[in-house]
């Protein structure tokens, strides 16, 4: 019920965010007087969030086409001629964000239709754990109070703090997807996902890229053998500057110049046209005013229990904003879970943050779930792995394939614990492993106990499973 006092409006539940959140709202939360608040995400303030405007939906789109231009090497090495002439930028930009935008916009204009919603426009910050101002971009604020809130704020870009950087574009993944031009040149900061996307996206399009990390690896989060093999392939690829921490930029050069100083001291200039951030995203947690509702934040995290409730039980969080993940499938499931609570806070269901897989979208593609091998050996005694290539598959042979391989973890009792592959279509490849993790589902019977298509590239996952030195008293 929607009530209206002089000072503020009154909802059963304030959502703050229209991201994952979003899905939050259907026809079983009806009988709830809805508040919505959405600041407008990315450099157009879009409606719905990360993922669909500024994240998992459109990097894929420009990866997809991305992948076909950088196909013409391997192909020529199976015989067959292909040339690249060019990537039509502003057509597949166009393309992309002509069917996105779209989206966001219907959303949102079907969001003020809603009749049990109020989508509010601006910018939520609490006052106390009840009440919540929203201030709008002309400045204009509403104070709304409610009786449920759900914090779904997401992250955004990390900002390059060195100097310099305000005097120069520094873009983020939230805005060089619309630039007007492909660049000719474009440095990279950082070695995690989005610098990897970005690198295979622009470097396929014919844009020179060069990737400068403060660490000595790329995707080092990953298993080691599969962070050091991305490097590498990376590395024969493009530019890629490893141990070198940024000290400053600079207008100058091709258009940017980014100073390096490695840990001797030795100092170094790279230059190119543009310049993007890819250092590590934060959660939007500042700002929320969460002091005020008395809303527990760690590491710039909200904290949440297994039912996604924060340390105010009225209140949840959800997402980017409060998960260990940052992972669109993640927040999903986070909402799922965040449904179920508001409408059954008698019988509150748990998160599950068991088996999390994560794909990168690169060239390579690599994907993953579970244990890293150095994981797994600090948890474990009995830890066994193999290391799978696919050129051991008759698919691979097909391929000709050298470089890539599927590797898994697991203990001598054939529990699955990780799995990791690094190469085509490994965002697929690793789905049938996930489905292991999720149910528990042991090596040998997974690899014995079903058919594999001959001769699909999945062959590699089962010739993994084989060859894993399981059912042995020792590792
Ligand atoms: C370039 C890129 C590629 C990615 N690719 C993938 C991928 O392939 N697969 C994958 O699983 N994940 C991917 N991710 C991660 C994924 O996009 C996020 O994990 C997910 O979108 C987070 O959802 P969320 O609902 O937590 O946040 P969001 O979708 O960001 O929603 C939060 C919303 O809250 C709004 N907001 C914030 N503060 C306020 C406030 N004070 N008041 C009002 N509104 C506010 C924001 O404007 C935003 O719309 C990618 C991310 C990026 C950046
Ligand atoms: N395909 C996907 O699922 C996908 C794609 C893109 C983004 N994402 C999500 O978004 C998150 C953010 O992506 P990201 O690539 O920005 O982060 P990331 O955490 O994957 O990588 C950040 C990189 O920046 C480096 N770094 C961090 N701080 C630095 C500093 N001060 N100076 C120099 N280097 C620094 C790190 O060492 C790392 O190499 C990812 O962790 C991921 O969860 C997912």
């Amino acid at each position: 019920m929607v009530v209206e006092t002089p000072q503020a409006t009154h909802h059963d539940l304030c959502i703050i965010g229209s991201g994952s959140a979003n899905s939050l709202i259907d026809e079983s939360l009806e009988h709830l007087s809805i508040a919505q608040v959405e600041r407008g995400v990315g450099s157009t303030g879009a409606f719905g969030g990360t993922c669909l405007n500024v994240g998992c939906i459109p990097t894929k789109m420009y990866a997809h086409p991305a992948t076909l231009a950088a196909s013409a090497p391997d192909a020529s090495r199976l015989g067959v001629d292909l040339e690249f002439h060019r990537a039509h930028w502003g057509q597949i930009r166009d393309r992309i964000f002509g069917r996105i935008d779209q989206i966001s916009s219907g959303g949102r204009d079907w969001r003020h239709q809603n009749e049990n919603v109020t989508l509010l426009e601006g910018e939520g910050r609490f006052v106390d754990a009840h009440t919540l101002d929203v201030t709008s971009a002309n400045g204009s604020t509403r104070r709304i109070t409610a009786d449920r809130f759900v914090i779904a704020t997401g992250s955004r870009p990390r900002r390059l703090e060195v100097p310099g950087a305000d005097e120069i574009t520094v873009h983020t993944s939230d805005d060089i997807m619309r630039r007007e031009t492909l660049p000719a040149s474009l440095i990279i900061l950082g070695g995690g996902f989005i610098s990897a996307e970005f690198a295979h996206i622009f470097a396929s399009f014919g844009t020179r890229v060069q990737i400068i990390n403060r660490s000595g690896a790329l995707l080092r989060q990953h298993d080691a053998e599969i962070s050091q093999r991305f490097t590498e392939i990376m590395g024969r690829r493009l530019p890629v500057h490893l141990d070198e921490p940024v000290v400053s930029v600079a207008r100058g050069g091709e258009g940017v110049i980014v100073r390096t100083k490695d840990a001797e001291g030795v100092e170094r200039e790279h230059t190119a046209e543009a310049l993007l951030n890819a250092t590590g995203r934060i959660p939007n947690s500042d700002g929320l005013g969460l002091d005020a509702a008395g809303v527990t934040v760690e590491n710039g995290r909200v904290v949440v229990d297994e039912h996604q409730r924060t340390s105010q039980p009225h209140i949840f969080a959800l997402g980017d904003v409060s998960s260990p993940f940052q992972l669109k499938h993640v927040a999903n499931h986070e909402a799922k879970v965040v449904q179920h609570n508001l409408l059954h806070s008698e019988e509150p269901i748990a998160v599950n943050h068991e088996a999390v897989p994560a794909a990168v979208f690169g060239h390579p593609q690599v994907a993953a779930v579970g244990l890293t091998e150095s994981a797994a050996r600090e948890e474990f005694d009995d830890v066994v792995t193999v290391t799978q290539p696919y050129g051991s598959v008759a698919y691979g042979w097909a391929m000709e394939d050298e470089d890539h391989f599927c590797k898994l973890v697991a203990r001598c009792d054939g529990a699955l614990l990780g799995a990791h592959i690094i190469g085509p279509e490994a965002s697929i490849l690793i789905q049938p492993l996930v489905q292991a993790m999720a149910t528990g589902l042991d090596v040998r019977t997974m690899a014995t106990g079903q058919y594999w298509i001959h001769p699909a590239l999945t062959e590699l996952v089962e010739n993994a499973l084989l060859a894993l030195p399981v059912d042995r008293k020792e590792p």
